[in-house]
């Protein structure tokens, strides 16, 4: 049987241009209402797809003048989701660096207990000294620091979601206790010991506990995605990205003693459809003229950790000021991305602008529905996915034809489900129930 297709769909705001919300026939403040999220995932379900997902980091960095961003709690909408679907995998990021394990493990078992085992936690650890500005830092953490502590904070989650015994500690030092708040100087916390005590006692979800999902590329990104990830959401403009990155996880998860299949590897997808290819040009060239240019150039210069000043639109992008991608302190995955994508083209500022549409790089296919379905079995066939985070260029009516349009063909090449075969998030996404998790005969099951 030919390798079946996975397909989340990310909902963000108006869609993933900058100019999105300003596409004819859009409501650009509909995101910052509940029925945004419940009719595009009663939509993601009636479809069969995966999982809706949230990305999310906790702060407004978008320049409000330019475009409408909200910033709603992914945890609190998920579950005013849960309560309006029944089948549809709820995933929402979470920040291993502005958050505490204790708060994230409560939040995504009690979503997983709630949706029936429908519930995911993407870990990122948020690029950005505005997120940290929200949380009392004067800076943001270091990018290897973040990562050092992701990779702690997963571990005491997870140890959370399975702490049946009272005294659930791990970690052998006290973490910052607010004992005395004005010490805490929280811009040198670099992976912390946890210490936790006491059980979340939680029922035992049908899913054994909520999936774990990872998000960020980077070598350090690379290191966590293999140990801990179960689904990656990574991004990928050309083929050949995207199969290193897929061999190098999946070879790096058997190096932590997992086996190949147990990491699920996402790219985003931005798609722009048209019933004829014409069709769907022309509309990728209104999305682009839709995008504020000084939104883009905004964005752009926070992406390269450059000046506005230092982007000159119709030069190169300032060679002399970028760093190696492993130097840069925000999203390393997408800083190369920008410069991968200026260097192969040989784009100018104003070229990369276009290219990006406001967006911070993920690929950007653009046809008819035979073509994008034709783009999405290409790499999966090719083994460098398993298939898709999609991020429709609008919202709702971009996810609108996809599911129309695309989903039949791909459930007609025998390649899509029709139905789903089962009721929970891993279930959908053909990911074990983690051994540990099993009941066994001693276990004290909560009534
Ligand atoms: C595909 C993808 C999606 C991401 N989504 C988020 C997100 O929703 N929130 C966030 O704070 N960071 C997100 N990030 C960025 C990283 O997780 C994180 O911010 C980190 O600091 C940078 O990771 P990197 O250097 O490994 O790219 C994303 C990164 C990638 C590659």
């Amino acid at each position: 049987m030919s390798r079946q297709v996975h397909l989340n769909v990310n909902i963000l705001n108006a869609g993933v241009f900058g100019g999105s919300w300003r596409f004819p026939g859009t409501d650009p403040l509909a995101s910052f209402g509940l029925d945004h999220y419940i009719d595009i995932a009663r939509k993601a379900e009636a479809a069969r797809l995966d999982a809706i997902f949230l990305a999310d980091g906790p702060a407004i960095r978008e320049d409000l003048r330019y475009r409408p961003f909200n910033s709603l709690e992914p945890s609190v909408v998920l579950a005013a989701v849960a309560a309006a679907t029944e089948t549809i995998g709820l995933i929402g990021t979470l920040s291993s660096t502005y958050n505490d394990p204790y708060d994230v493990a409560r939040r995504f078992a009690t979503l997983d207990q709630l949706s029936g085992g429908r519930s995911g936690w993407n870990v990122v650890t948020t690029a950005g000294r505005e997120s940290a500005r929200n949380f009392g830092f004067d800076d943001e953490p270091d990018h290897a620091g973040r990562y050092t502590r992701a990779a702690e904070f997963v571990e005491v989650v997870r140890k959370l979601w399975n702490s049946w015994e009272p005294d659930a500690l791990v970690g052998d030092k006290p973490a910052w206790r607010f004992a005395d708040p004005d010490k805490i100087h929280r811009t040198d916390h670099h992976g912390p010991h946890f210490d936790v005590a006491g059980p979340l006692n939680v029922p035992r979800s049908p899913q054994g506990e909520p999936v774990v999902v990872q998000a960020g590329a980077s070598t350090n990104g690379r290191a966590l995605a293999a140990r801990v990830g179960e689904v990656i959401f990574t991004a990928a403009q050309t083929e050949q990205e995207a199969a290193e990155y897929y061999r190098d996880v999946k070879a790096r998860a058997v190096g932590y003693g997992r086996r190949a299949e147990d990491v699920v590897v996402l790219p985003g997808l931005s798609t722009v459809i048209g019933s004829t290819e014409a069709e769907a040009l022309r509309r990728r060239d209104l999305l682009a003229e839709l995008v504020p240019p000084e939104y883009a150039l905004t964005r752009l210069s926070g992406q390269l950790g450059v000046s506005e000043d230092a982007l000159v639109l119709d030069g190169p992008l300032p060679w002399h000021l970028l760093t190696d991608a492993d130097e840069a302190g925000g999203s390393q995955t997408f800083y190369k991305i920008a410069v991968g994508l200026a260097q192969r083209e040989n784009l100018t500022v104003r070229q990369l602008l276009r290219r990006l549409g406001g967006g911070a790089g993920h690929r950007i296919v653009t046809g008819t529905p035979e073509q994008i379905a034709d783009a999405i079995l290409d790499w999966v066939d090719k083994g460098v996915a398993d298939g898709f985070n999609l991020m429709p260029d609008v919202l709702p009516s971009g996810f609108d034809d996809f599911v129309d349009h695309v989903v039949p063909i791909l459930q007609r090449r025998g390649r899509f489900r029709t139905e789903y075969e089962t009721t929970t998030l891993r279930g959908h996404l053909g990911l074990k129930i983690p051994a540990h998790t099993v009941p066994t005969s001693t276990d004290r099951v909560v009534a």
